[in-house]
């Protein structure tokens, strides 16, 4: 006997016009509060000798970092941008011949996180992992004539910016870790300079989000708080449309308004527990507008799936905090518990 597990999929938003209450949640604040503005912007120039410091100082206290000089072309980021808003903007019929399966790791649907909240988000999400792209863009544009052209220009464009987020990443990964007087010498982190050839490979998974334009986005959340489990993220936001806040200790929600050729990189779950607490996996979330459709595209790097990852800073003041996990292992925790993910492989703590 098979079971049908019904996958709840997203609006289709061109059809609203008013917010539906399956869709409104308790106030939303969307204006930035002049009051909540850090102090500084944390933005690195990472041609700057003391980059790496610099990004140290942002992932210990902030747990983000806007990184300038990245080495990933603006054209080519533009260009993922431009397919990013071409496939959202297709209908909803042909988005859903790629709807990501209940167990599933790519295609179309709502944020994984969903099933934790009794609200839904005004978004929409298209994931693409290890080269799913060309069965996905298969099944987008069936046929050839146009849409040939459609899935050829949508599949380059997206494997040259996986490439590009992973050498990025590989980079920020190197500097972080280094930062902390790890080096790729170290034989628990040698996945992240891998030999070539080398079958041990780190990960990437390319989440491309879509935040339609909102009729009442003082009660919507485009993406609903939450930490990412990676090592670290490479986020690129639309330019000039802003949305995506982090939370800061004792002030609150801050907006992170696009800095003009610089992308986001967030401290993920795994660097958190690699550096035993010290970089601070920073809670985010985004919000709504009401005239501008917004896009952004977060770039998950993580280790090869098989590898445990476990606090590498530890000495007799600082025992590990947390216990050895892989990235799999990591990503069901947070598939069940969410937010309480951590909490489940902290080592205990003996009180005397
Ligand atoms: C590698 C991954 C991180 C992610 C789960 C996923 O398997 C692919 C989508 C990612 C994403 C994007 C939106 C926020 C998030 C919490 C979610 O629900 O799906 C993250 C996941 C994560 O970091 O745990
Ligand atoms: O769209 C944004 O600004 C945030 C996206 C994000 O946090 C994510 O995909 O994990
Ligand atoms: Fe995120």
């Amino acid at each position: 006997m098979s079971t049908n597990i019904v996958v709840p999929l997203p609006l289709d938003f061109e059809s609203v016009t008013k917010l539906p209450n399956s869709h409104a949640w308790t106030l939303v604040t969307t204006d930035s509060d002049p009051a909540a503005t850090p102090d500084t912007v944390p933005v690195v120039d990472l041609l700057c000798p003391n980059a790496a410091s610099l990004v140290r100082h942002a992932c210990e206290t902030c747990g983000y970092v806007q990184v300038t000089n990245h080495g990933v072309p603006s054209d080519l980021i533009s260009q993922a941008e431009l397919q990013t808003g071409r496939l959202f903007s297709l209908p909803t019929q042909q988005k859903l011949r790629t709807v990501r399966s209940p167990n599933g790791l790519t295609g179309y649907g709502l944020a994984r996180i969903s099933p934790f909240f009794s609200k839904r988000m005004w978004s929409e999400g298209f994931t693409i992992a290890a080269g799913s792209q060309a069965e996905h863009a298969r099944q987008l544009w069936p046929h050839d004539d146009d849409d040939h052209d459609h899935r050829d220009s949508f599949c380059n464009v997206m494997e040259m910016y996986q490439r590009g987020m992973m050498r990025l990443a590989e980079k920020m990964a190197g500097l972080m870790l280094g930062s902390l007087g790890i080096t790729a010498a170290h034989e628990d982190i040698k996945w992240v300079k891998p030999k070539n050839g080398c079958s041990n490979n780190p990960q990437g998974v390319l989440q491309l989000n879509s935040y339609p334009v909102c009729p009442d986005p003082t009660k919507a959340m485009g993406l609903a708080p939450h930490s990412d489990s990676s090592l670290l993220t490479i986020l690129h936001q639309s330019n000039g449309i802003g949305g995506l806040q982090v939370k800061e200790e004792g002030i609150g929600w801050v907006p992170v308004h696009p800095v003009n050729g610089a992308l986001v990189v967030f401290v993920g779950d795994l660097m958190h527990i690699l550096s035993n607490g010290r970089f601070n996996n920073v809670l985010h979330r985004a919000v709504v507008n009401e005239t501008h459709h917004r896009v952004s595209l977060a770039y998950f790097y993580g280790p090869p799936m098989d590898v445990k990852i476990s606090p590498l800073i530890d000495n007799h003041d600082h025992p590990p905090l947390y216990r050895p996990v892989t990235w799999q292992e990591y990503l069901d925790f947070k598939a069940t518990h969410f937010n309480e993910a951590l909490e489940l492989i902290k080592n205990d703590v003996k009180v005397m």
